[in-house]
């Protein structure tokens, strides 16, 4: 479910008349997704998505990921380009409500990862970074290293119900991984998505039947880090089975084609598997917050923390960067 903002028919044609889309034919909520309320439109030209923006989302932060996904796209990345009103202005109001309409990308996320899926998302992440380089905002990652340690702690009083001794293994674990993490400066930082899942990427097969990349979406955890944190990102939530273990030919798949467009320093390879154990406890957490502090009948399907305690200890054994793709 994702639609907390009911907007009536009559307010969104009133909006709509502040954009040269033509005329309201159809529009449904979208049930996918988390954080905001999301509307699938259909105008006379053409298909677009409305977004209003929820009570996690920074008003402040919005121009960010709006210039963010603007400044991707003309760069052609296949990304939601924001779309403006009349008076040029693409963030709006709506129901009470920051909102904004971008366009509509076809495609499908895939529900089962295959590793034909994994060089045209590693050739993706790439361009991303490279499309961005010149992209002038810019955003701290307030679910980077510096907020995990208040994270864990805003967990500690029912982390234990999820599983005895969780927190002091989340604790041991994260002084590690905070001491091994690289200084300021030492490798090459810029824009980076910070939530590429498999929901959040689009694919369509090409002539061949191969999935190609059609859309890349969800912008919203969107910061200004370290690039190799986005493959990190990418290595743990693409790269294991359902089993648990984890898929070294999709890592290489990943990472090889990823290297086609942008080829890793060696500080950034050496550092892989530190920058993993980091994605692994990044998601562990805010799972971990979700999973303690949303009432179990909430509306919001809440995700597994433990899922990532395995990926988290799975990443702690690795010896050598090559051991996972790199
Ligand atoms: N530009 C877009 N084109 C097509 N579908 C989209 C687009 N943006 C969002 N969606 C649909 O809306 C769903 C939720 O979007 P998402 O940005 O992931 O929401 P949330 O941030 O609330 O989790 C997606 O799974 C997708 O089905
Ligand atoms: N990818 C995160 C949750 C964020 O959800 P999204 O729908 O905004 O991508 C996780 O799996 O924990």
């Amino acid at each position: 479910m994702a639609v907390y903002t009911e907007v009536s028919d009559e307010a969104l044609r009133a909006f709509l008349a502040e954009y040269e889309i033509g005329g309201l034919l159809a529009f449904r909520g979208i049930a996918e997704g988390v954080e905001n309320s999301n509307y699938a439109l259909r105008t006379e030209r053409g298909d677009f998505v409305l977004t209003l923006y929820e009570r996690r989302v920074d008003p402040a932060e919005l121009p960010y990921f709006l210039g963010l996904m603007d400044h991707l796209a003309r760069r052609g990345l296949a990304c939601p380009t924001p779309v403006p009103g009349r008076d040029g202005v693409a963030l709006r109001e709506l129901a009470g409500r920051p909102a904004a309409i971008c366009t509509f990308l076809e495609g499908v996320w895939p529900r089962r990862v295959r590793p034909e899926h994994l060089a045209p998302l590693g050739e993706a992440l790439a361009r991303l970074h490279a499309a961005s380089a010149d992209f002038a905002g810019s955003r701290p990652n307030a679910l980077g290293p510096s907020g995990w340690a208040p994270l864990l702690e805003a967990c500690r009083a029912r982390g234990e119900e999820v599983q005895p001794g969780l927190m002091a293994q989340l604790e041991a674990q994260l002084a590690a991984i905070l001491a091994a993490w690289p200084r300021p400066g030492a490798l090459p930082a810029g824009q980076i998505h910070a939530d590429l899942f498999p929901d959040n990427v689009f694919f369509l097969p090409d002539a061949a039947g191969r999935p190609q990349v059609s859309g890349v979406i969800d912008f919203y955890f969107a910061c200004t880090d370290l690039l190799a944190y986005d493959i990190a990102v990418c290595l743990n939530a693409w790269c294991f089975e359902p089993d648990g273990g984890f898929n070294l030919t999709k890592a290489r798949a990943l990472m090889g084609a990823y290297q086609t467009v942008r080829p890793l320093a060696a500080a950034e390879a050496a550092a892989l598997p530190v920058l993993c154990r980091g994605a692994a406890i990044r998601f562990l957490l805010t799972r971990l917050y979700d999973w303690t502090h949303t009432p179990a009948d909430a509306l919001v399907t809440r995700k597994d923390p433990l899922e990532y305690l395995r990926k988290l200890r799975f990443f702690a054994q690795v010896e050598s960067p090559g051991a996972i793709g790199a």
